[in-house]
């Protein structure tokens, strides 16, 4: 299994920078790539790394993306003196040239194809570039918003070309609209392209109407743009995980790529003068982790923006620890995604319902909403609708002007040190069934004594089980004991009885809050559902029925767990963001005999339930079953699971079933909403 994180960075990259007074493009400054380097260089990150180093791109390799009129203008700047520099700025929005950035704008875009080449040949499983200047603005024949040659877009078309990629993701998360890979890739269904951005009913630069959330690509493409506008400042981490959950990811699993790209743009977190979010630079952890299982793990992390040189050096951080395998922090009190943000998310999902087969139980627009773009649009069937029409925006009241505020001293916590612990994987398995390579065989410094074995045997055990049951239950007690101390990340046990190891677990563990997931036929023992620290998700081909208890959630899927595509929406959709807001210590997760989750989803599961607890995962196996040994253990090391192909629609009665489980739930778990509370 290839292993390993490149970071491409090179400090010529730093020498440029503006040369006149420019208000809109002061804040793209060299310190930018300094401080991110030297926090990844400080924080022992940048060691971990695999170094590669930076290269020229060729103008074969810039043509990818821009025009030979554009090419030939911009590598005449090196030449031109100030005067001639300004007036060739002015051709363009928002930019700056200096006689060294036709140099860097190469290396950048060079830098991103050597992360490419490595990620794709299989020399490291993933990787940062750390460059300037960013790409996602730049388009085929201009450069703007600070961007020469579009990186992302150049290294996508790099991938399908060179490395005959497929199926390329791009997840844009800095906070502009980046509308040159918007254009490049309108008509491409091979490019997904996701973006979310500050737009304010577009009265955010760069102002576009494109930049909609109905915005959604045209021809063969349509469908595989992606827009989620940010009607509103101040989004955080619940808004953020939310569009990961209930927009992106779905749609993500069901494209299925074999590449993946980060427009990783750190002006999305707080602090930022540009973006003016709440986001905390720890929830780039968990939006790269939850990106590591798409393409088998190929994931090219490419810096865009990012102008508040703390959060910003903080957000590099928290994206290259996951990136390396680190356990994720633990994300702090979520709540729901604002009304905004769902406002944002229900459009995003409506419009592209007929599109992506996930999004099929997405609502229907609101009848009541007359004034709404996707009221109109639902009326023309859902089509972009004719450019002029401007009839219900000249209802919708005046945007109101955002005053950027006086820049008010933002602070915020340093993220906490994420600290992995020696040993990733312990196996409790019978001395018969062999330990799989990378993981230790677990067994505790001593052995239970005569009270502990007396006490075991009475709580958990009829009278009559041998003394191997009880050695194991109290090696399980003491493998949980490791973990909960941190100095164990994850286990696996093989046990006689699931349901009695659950049990055990639940109660011993001395965490506030376990999550129980339960994948296959049950009952799950009432005495779990009855310990209110225990959240129990239930998946299973139970009939739907009323939840007991708000700690006990069956998830009824017709088809049983054989069903991939159901349970992966069941799984994206209601599981992970339960989870989440829950904030688990401890995460276990049980597989019941003749569990019929194939191989490749039970890797996904067992991967990203580790986003939670600190990546504190206890996965129970049922002892004469050891197939899934092998493939949990791969898992639990942090191998990615392997990606699953495109995903068909999810069974029309487990898509009812979802969605009266979410309303159902979401009062008590507002991370479920999908769609803004109903205007009174
Ligand atoms: C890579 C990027 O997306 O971060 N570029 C952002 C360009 C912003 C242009 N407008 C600046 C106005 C100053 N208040
Ligand atoms: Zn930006």
């Amino acid at each position: 299994m290839k292993m390993g994180t490149a970071l491409i960075y090179d400090e010529e990259m730093t020498k440029y920078k503006l040369l006149w007074v420019d208000p809109a493009c002061k804040i793209e400054v060299p310190e930018r790539l300094i401080v991110s380097y030297e926090a990844l260089v400080k924080s022992g990150l940048a060691d971990r790394c695999v170094s590669i180093p930076v290269r020229e791109a060729t103008e074969a390799e810039i043509l990818l993306a821009h025009s030979e009129e554009y090419l030939e203008a911009v590598k005449k700047t090196p030449f031109m003196h100030l005067e001639e520099l300004m007036t060739f700025t002015q051709k363009y929005g928002d930019v700056y040239f200096h006689p060294n950035i036709y140099h860097c704008a190469k290396l950048a875009v060079g830098a991103t194809l050597q992360l490419v080449d490595n990620v794709m040949t299989g020399k490291v499983r993933n990787g940062m570039a750390l460059v300037r200047p960013p790409g996602h603005h730049s388009q085929s024949s201009a450069a703007n918003g600070f961007c020469v040659f579009n990186n992302v877009a150049i290294a996508a078309q790099y991938a399908k070309k060179h490395h005959k990629a497929k199926r390329v993701l791009i997840v844009d998360w800095d906070v502009h609209h980046g509308q040159g890979v918007q254009y490049c890739f309108e008509d491409d269904p091979s490019v997904l392209y996701f973006s979310w951005h500050r737009y304010e009913h577009q009265s955010f630069w760069p102002n576009l109407k494109e930049s909609d959330f109905d915005n959604v690509g045209s021809g063969k493409g349509a469908g595989f743009n992606v827009n989620v506008p940010w009607n509103k400042v101040g989004m955080g981490n619940s808004d953020y995980l939310a569009v990961f959950f209930h927009v992106l990811l779905p749609v993500a699993y069901e494209f299925s790529p074999d590449l993946v790209f980060i427009c990783a743009g750190f002006d999305s977190a707080i602090g930022d003068p540009e973006g003016h979010m709440s986001a905390t630079p720890d929830i780039f952890a968990h939006l790269t982790h939850l990106l590591m299982n798409l393409a088998d793990g190929k994931v090219c992390a490419v810096l865009e923006g990012g102008y508040n040189l703390t959060s910003l050096a903080q957000s590099v951080c928290q994206t290259v620890q996951t990136l390396l395998g680190d356990p994720a922090p633990r994300p702090a009190q979520l709540g729901g995604a604002c009304e905004s943000a769902l406002e944002s998310i229900h459009s995003a999902r409506s419009i592209h319902k007929k599109y992506w087969s996930c999004l099929q139980h997405a609502a229907a627009p609101f009848p009541e909403e007359p004034s709404s773009k996707l009221r109109r649009l639902a009326q023309q069937g859902g089509s972009q609708g004719p450019e002029g029409d401007a009839g219900g925006d000249a209802q919708r009241e005046e945007p109101e002007k955002v005053e950027e505020k006086e820049e008010e001293e933002i602070v915020w916590p340093e993220p906490l040190r994420r600290v992995a612990p020696s040993l990733r994987s312990a196996l409790l398995l019978p001395d018969a069934a062999e330990c799989p390579d990378g993981c230790a065989r677990f067994s505790p410094a001593h052995g239970p004594g005569p009270l502990e074995r007396a006490r075991l045997r009475k709580s958990y055990l009829k009278e009559s089980e041998d003394e191997a049951s009880v050695t194991l239950l109290y090696n399980l007690t003491a493998l949980l004991g490791q973990m909960e101390k941190n100095e164990i990340r994850n286990g696996l046990a093989l046990v006689p009885d699931v349901s009695m190891a659950a049990t055990l677990l639940t109660s011993a563990s001395l965490s506030k809050r376990v999550l129980l997931v339960w994948v296959g036929e049950g009952p799950v023992p009432s005495q779990i559902i009855e310990e209110e620290k225990t959240l129990v998700v239930h998946i299973d081909s139970m009939e739907p029925h009323e939840a007991q208890s708000k700690y006990y959630i069956p998830i009824p899927l017709k088809k049983g767990c054989g069903d991939t595509a159901g349970v992966v929406q069941a799984v994206l959709g209601l599981l992970l963001p339960l989870g989440y807001q829950y904030e688990p210590g401890l995460v276990l997760l049980a597989r019941p005999p003749r569990c019929q989750v194939e191989g490749g989803l039970w890797q996904q599961l067992t991967c990203l339930l580790q986003g939670l607890a600190l990546g504190h995962t206890l996965v129970l196996l049922q002892e004469n079953e050891t197939a899934p040994v092998g493939i949990t253990a791969s898992a639990l090391l942090g191998n990615p699971a392997p990606s699953l192909g495109p995903l068909v629609a999810p069974g029309p009665e487990d898509v009812g079933s979802f969605e009266g489980l979410r309303l159902r739930l979401q009062t008590d778990w507002p991370l479920l909403q999908t769609t803004a509370p109903e205007k009174r």
